[in-house]
C-alpha cells in the first residue's frame, strides 16, 4: 500500500457486564487502510465487525489500541477535538429505512451533516445537497420527499448522499445493501464503486457475503471472534485461503471453484460466546484441523505472502490437512 489513510494497531474493545466479567468485541487488531481503497471486513455474525467500524468513528470508546487517521491518533483526541474530523469519517448503514429519520425529507436528512458541521456557508447547501443527490442518481424531484414515500434503492442512496456530502476520505459501509433484493443489491454496490473512483474516498465494506466483500474490496481482512484471523490483497486470498476459517466461509457460499469447496460439515456448531475471551486460537473449537499446541497461545499473524497474513500454526498445509480430513 502506498499511501496510508488509517492504521489501527493493537485495538481491542471490552464490553464490561456485572462484576470483572466481559465481552470480548475486538481482541488486538492491526491493519491499514490506503487512501482510495476498500478494505473489505468479512466474519459470521457477532464476530465483531460492526464494533470495528464503530470504533473507527468513535461512536464507540476502544478500551485500547491506536486508531490513526491521516497520522494523528483519533483515540487520543477530546470530544471537541474529534469534531472537525467527523466531516471526513462517515458511516452508511445497513438498513436503510431504519437509518432515515422518518419526519425529515430528503433535503433535511442530507443537510444534517453540513449543518452539524457547519460545513460550507448555509447559502451553498442547497447547491451542494442538489449535487450529491445527482451524483446518487436522484434529481431535485426528491429534495421535498420523506423516506416512506422512496423506495428501498432510493432511501439507502439518500443513505450514500448523507455520507458523502462532506467529501468524507473514509466512509465504513456497514452491510449497506444486507436488506435489498439482489437487483438493487448490485445496483448499490456499483454505485458505490464508480463514487469511489470519482471521489476518491476509502471504504471499510462490512459483510458477512464474502462474495460480494471479492467484488468490492482490493484488500480483505477476515474476522472471527473479535480476531482477525487472515488479511491479504483480494486476489491473493481468495485464490490462496490459508487460514481454515476463511477456507469455510468460501466453501458456506458455495464456491464455483471445486478447489475452493468444503464440506459443510467441517465448521460445524456457532460462533463460541465471547464473554471472557481465552488465550488460545480463537477458532479451535470449530476447527478441523486443530493441534493441542493451538491451545497455548492465540496464533500469530504468519506471513504467507506480500500483504498476506494468516494467524493460523499450519498455514503451510492448510489445504493439504483439510483434503485428508474431509476428502471429497
Ligand atoms: N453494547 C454492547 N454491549 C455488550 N456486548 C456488545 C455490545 N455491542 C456488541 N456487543 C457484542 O460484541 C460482539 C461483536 O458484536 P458486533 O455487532 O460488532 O459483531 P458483528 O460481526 O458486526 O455482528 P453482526 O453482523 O450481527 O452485526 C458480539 O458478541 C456482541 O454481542
Amino acid at each position: 500500500m502506498t499511501d496510508t489513510l488509517v492504521a489501527v494497531e493493537g485495538l481491542v474493545k471490552r464490553f464490561y457486564l456485572r462484576g470483572q466479567n466481559y465481552v470480548g468485541a475486538i481482541n488486538g487488531i492491526s491493519f491499514e487502510i490506503g487512501r482510495g481503497e476498500t478494505l473489505g471486513l468479512v466474519g459470521e455474525s457477532g464476530s465483531g465487525k460492526t464494533t470495528v467500524g464503530r470504533c473507527l468513528l468513535r461512536l464507540v470508546e476502544p478500551t485500547s489500541g491506536r486508531i490513526r487517521f491521516e497520522g494523528s491518533d483519533i483515540t487520543q483526541l477530546t470530544k471537541r477535538e474529534l469534531k472537525p474530523l467527523r466531516s471526513r469519517l462517515q458511516m452508511v448503514f445497513q438498513d436503510p429505512f431504519a437509518s432515515l429519520n422518518p419526519r425529515r425529507t430528503v433535503r433535511q436528512t442530507v443537510e444534517e451533516p453540513l449543518a452539524l458541521q457547519r460545513y460550507a456557508p448555509a447559502h451553498a447547501w442547497l447547491g451542494m445537497i442538489t449535487e450529491i443527490l445527482k451524483r446518487v442518481g436522484l434529481g431535485p424531484q426528491y429534495l421535498d420527499r420523506f423516506p416512506i414515500e422512496l423506495t428501498a434503492s432510493e432511501q439507502q442512496r439518500v443513505g450514500i448522499a448523507r455520507a458523502l456530502i462532506t467529501s468524507p476520505k473514509l466512509v465504513v459501509l456497514d452491510e449497506p445493501t444486507s436488506t435489498l433484493d439482489p437487483t438493487v443489491r448490485e445496483e448499490i454496490l456499483g454505485l458505490l464503486r464508480s463514487l469511489q473512483s470519482s471521489m476518491s474516498v476509502a471504504y471499510l465494506f462490512i459483510s458477512h457475503d464474502i462474495m460480494a466483500v471479492e467484488r468490492m474490496s482490493h484488500r480483505v481482512a477476515v474476522m472471527y471472534l473479535g480476531h482477525i484471523v487472515e488479511q491479504a490483497p483480494t486476489a491473493a486470498i481468495m485464490a490462496d485461503p490459508r487460514h481454515p476459517y476463511t477456507r469455510a466461509l468460501m466453501s458456506a457460499v458455495l464456491s464455483p471453484d471445486p478447489a475452493r469447496r468444503l464440506p459443510r460439515s467441517l465448521v460445524v456448531g456457532e460462533i463460541p460466546s465471547a464473554i471472557n475471551p481465552r488465550r488460545e486460537c480463537p477458532f479451535y473449537s470449530r476447527c478441523p484441523i486443530r493441534l493441542d499446541r493451538c491451545l497455548d497461545d492465540v496464533p500469530p499473524m504468519a506471513a504467507v505472502g506480500p500483504e498476506h497474513g494468516a494467524a493460523c500454526l499450519r498455514w503451510r498445509e492448510t489445504s493439504e490437512v483439510l483434503a485428508e480430513v474431509a476428502p471429497e
